[in-house]
């Protein structure tokens, strides 16, 4: 699914009402019956709900859901945001529309004394700003934001909530912020759903879809995406009767220092659950044992270190390469990385600390191979980049990064989102709060190195591998929940995982 800039939807919008044709009066009908539905579906007619309407379309929405919710018995109050220009266009007609009505209280607010009381049983729908909002709130608007917030009701948003912008929330101050405990946001998520810093204010998020004409949806571009099971599908390939292991690869995993072997086992378990036809694991000699006991699949090539990485093996026979969880970043073992960087691998995943010690030495970064993978999570990519105050801040970062060093960027999260070298950004929103546990990276490592050393390309191993370990992790979850959960259990579930997508 496309994310589009709030910008592209007002022009979606007017495309929409130009070409199908519809009036913007019949458009903003359409988008309030679904968030009627909805209300009716969630909310029950028992709780007083009080609605509160800006000056423009997000407004406009808000009144008309009130009069749709007041024929259906709901008991409304509505409450206007005045600024002394009254309302114009649709949202002015459904004022009229719900005043004739007669069903619903309305009642213009044009100073602090007018607000109302909100009690905590009282639910909100908060109408005031959408994707119009230019600016920071202030004045009585955040005024209005404030007390909806204090008051403890639940709030339910029109498509975001009130302050919150589309994009770029940096100079914004959440304290003027409605917090909504659910969204009903129409037809598209903003980029801002995405980061992790507004989650508390989204609640959860519903897409409700508000049928946006598909022509204007299909030809405007946007470097934004979020990652779908179809597109997925896709990008699976068919195993055909007459494959080999060789037809699948033959990757190199070069991870684990001594007293953290586990990072290793992890990786080759979840790039051998992934269908790669042959795994070598380069280990320390003090993993040796280790490997050939836990995952006696996997091959091993022997480091002359008993502790550490300090040499690879000849990589002609390797289709891929995966290197760098639980490697340690000691003297011998950076070297090592420099010399396999220089060695030219071909298609690579880095991560954990091959990822540090390349921020210890950004001279480095330059021998990336063109379309390598790196996967950080926010912390490694600090140490890359640098600090950002905000996710949209670190977000330009992670694009500027792919683009200059022409790699793929797999920046780990609650929506992991990915980097390309042409500019995009795919979100995945497959994954859960467990997986924020010892090992869960490395086996997200250890699944993209085992798509890589098949036929997948970087882009399709990077979407399809974080899309898979998200999958992997939620089917985890049903067994064991969020806290007992695992990186084993991930792995345990990539076999269901991949059958999800049914090839
Ligand atoms: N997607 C779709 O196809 C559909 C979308 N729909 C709905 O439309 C919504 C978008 O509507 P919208 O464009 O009218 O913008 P909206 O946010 O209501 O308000 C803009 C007004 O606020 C003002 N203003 C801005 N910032 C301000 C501030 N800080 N403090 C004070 N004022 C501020 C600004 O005026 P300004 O002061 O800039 O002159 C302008 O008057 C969208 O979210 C969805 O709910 C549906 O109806 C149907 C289909
Ligand atoms: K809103």
């Amino acid at each position: 699914m496309k994310i589009f800039s709030t910008q592209q939807i007002a022009v979606i919008d007017q495309f929409t009402i130009e070409q199908e044709p519809i009036s913007d009066l019949d458009l903003m009908e359409r988008a309030s019956l679904q968030m009627t539905n909805w209300v009716v579906q969630n909310i029950s007619n028992e709780k007083k709900l009080m609605f509160f309407a800006g000056p423009g379309n997000n407004g406009g929405d808000a009144l008309a859901v009130a009069r749709l919710l007041a024929d259906l018995d709901y008991q409304c109050e509505m409450f206007v945001l005045d600024f002394g220009k009254g309302l114009k266009g649709a949202p002015a007609q459904n004022l009229i529309r719900l005043k004739e009505q007669r069903k619903v209280l309305v009642q213009m607010i044009a100073s602090e004394d007018d607000l109302p009381v909100i009690e905590k049983e009282h639910v909100v729908l908060d109408g005031l700003f959408g994707s119009g909002l230019n600016r920071m709130l202030d004045g009585l608007p955040a005024t209005i934001v404030e007390r909806v917030n204090a008051s403890g009701a639940k709030v339910v948003a029109i498509d975001i909530p009130s302050g919150l912008m589309g994009e770029d929330n940096s100079t914004n101050d959440r304290s003027r912020i409605v917090k909504a405990e659910h969204t009903l946001t129409l037809q598209f998520p903003k980029l801002s759903f995405f980061f992790p810093e507004h989650e508390a204010l989204l609640g959860k998020v519903e897409v409700l879809p508000i049928g946006l004409h598909p022509q204007v949806i299909e030809e405007t571009e946007t470097p934004y995406c979020l990652l779908e099971p179809d597109l997925l599908e896709q990008k699976l390939i068919c195993r055909s009767k007459f494959s080999h292991k060789g037809t699948f690869g033959h990757a190199l995993l070069i991870a684990g220092s001594y007293g953290k072997m586990g990072a290793s086992v992890l990786a080759a378990n979840a790039c051998l659950r992934s269908g790669v036809g042959l795994l070598t694991a380069h280990l320390p000699h003090s993993g040796y044992p280790i490997m050939q006991t836990a995952l006696p699949e996997a091959m091993c090539s022997i480091d002359p270190s008993d502790l550490m990485f300090t040499e690879f093996p000849p990589l002609d026979h390797f289709s891929a390469i995966g290197i760098g969880p639980a490697l340690g970043v000691k003297p011998n073992s950076r070297r090592a990385l420099k010399q396999l960087l220089e060695a030219k691998p071909g298609k690579i995943v880095l991560d954990a600390d091959a990822l540090n010690i390349l921020s210890m030495h950004p001279e480095w970064l330059k021998l990336l191979p063109v379309e390598a993978i790196l996967t950080p999570h926010p912390k490694e990519f600090e140490r890359l980049v640098g600090e950002s105050s905000n996710s949209y801040t670190r977000l330009q970062r992670q694009r500027d990064f792919a683009r200059e060093y022409q790699v793929y960027v797999v920046l780990k999260g609650a929506h992991t989102s990915i980097a390309t070298p042409d500019g995009m950004v795919y979100f995945n929103n497959t994954g859960n709060p467990g997986m924020a546990t010892a090992g869960s990276g490395d086996v997200l490592t250890g699944i993209i190195l085992g798509l890589l050393a098949q036929a997948y390309e970087p882009l399709d191993a990077a979407l399809l591998g974080v899309w898979i370990h998200g999958v992997a992790g939620d089917l985890a979850a049903e067994r064991s929940g969020y806290h007992a959960l695992i990186a084993s259990d991930v792995i345990q579930s990539l076999g269901k995982a991949f059958l999800s997508l049914r090839k």
